[in-house]
């Protein structure tokens, strides 16, 4: 059996197309959604990451608004850049960029952003409500990454009612948040949250359904972990040295023969990140719509 591609990079192109849509309702009705990013300091990475969020603003009519400053900027001045944005009527949704550098208190810095604002969804007082929030709709921004992870395997007709999904890695941005959405009863999934504390990794992995990788740990999950028609997200990034030539290069934590056992997989490049960036959109856009509701 060879996986079928849950092709992140598609899906994120039809979202977009849907964004633009509700763009434009938005600015027929003279709201122009703008995202906001801070970005601090001139790590190449970072500044990539920062670029391609404009590009994607201009693809779907979201202005940009850019706040890019030096890698010596005190907490009291950034704080303020924050404040600036959050009093900024055209700035509907902003993001700070981490990592922060260390010299940066980054938790203050993130309580500080405009809860309505947060288009991360990351912000306390977002993931307080997704917690709490049980039974009704949530009207707060969502943590891009795991509902991107739930958009692609919906958008692919992947059923989530009763299966056991094994998440393995305990970080904020997934592991932490995944588990509060995919309980909720629209979804009815049964989570287990596994981290470099869990005993017996292999059988929690053997037993799941569905896998999502967010560990960031290069090919931790190989295809003797996997049940065989399973689903398996790709969520880790990390940096390995490409043993042929040397070089850097972006890995993720699926090894490439879970291709041979699982129903589905999400490649990496071109599977959860450009689903975390459209999501991101789609937060900016849910922002400025609840604004003039
Ligand atoms: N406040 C904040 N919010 C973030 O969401 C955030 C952040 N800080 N800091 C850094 C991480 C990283 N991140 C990525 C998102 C998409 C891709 C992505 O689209 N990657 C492409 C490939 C890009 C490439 O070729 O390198 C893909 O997976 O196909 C990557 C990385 C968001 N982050």
């Amino acid at each position: 059996m060879t996986a079928k591609i849950l092709d992140g990079k598609a899906t994120a192109a039809e979202i977009k197309a849907e964004l633009k849509e509700r763009v434009s309702v938005l600015r027929e009705r003279g709201v122009v959604p703008g995202l906001g990013t801070i970005l601090v300091g001139d790590d190449p990475g970072s500044q990539w990451y920062v670029a391609g969020k404009h590009r994607d603003c201009a693809e779907v009519g979201i202005a940009s608004i850019r706040r890019d400053l030096p890698a010596d900027i005190s907490q009291a001045e950034l704080e303020a850049v924050v404040e600036e944005l959050n009093d900024d009527p055209d700035c509907t949704g902003f993001i700070v960029q981490l990592p922060l550098p260390p010299h940066i208190d980054t938790d203050a810095i993130l309580e500080l952003v405009d809860p309505a604002k947060d288009a991360d969804g990351l912000h306390p007082t977002n993931l307080g409500r997704l917690v709490l929030n049980v039974n009704r709709p949530i009207t707060t921004p969502l943590p891009c990454t795991p509902r991107g992870v739930i958009d692609l395997m919906l958008r692919h007709g992947i059923d989530l009612k009763g299966k056991d999904v094994v998440v393995v890695g305990r970080g904020v941005t997934v592991g932490r948040a995944i588990g509060s959405l995919l309980t909720r009863r629209e979804f009815n999934a049964t989570v287990t949250l596994t981290h470099t504390g869990t005993v017996d990794l292999d059988g929690h992995l053997r037993r799941a359904d569905i896998i999502v990788a967010a560990a960031g740990v290069a090919g931790l999950v190989t295809a003797d972990n996997v049940k065989p028609g399973a689903v398996v997200l790709d969520v880790g990034v990390s940096r390995v040295e490409d043993p042929v030539t040397g070089k850097s290069v972006v890995a993720g934590d699926v090894a490439a023969d879970v291709a041979e056992v699982a129903s589905w997989v999400s490649p990496n490049p071109g599977g959860v990140g450009p689903m975390t960036r459209a999501l991101l959109l789609q937060n900016v856009v849910e922002s400025a719509e609840r604004a003039l509701a």
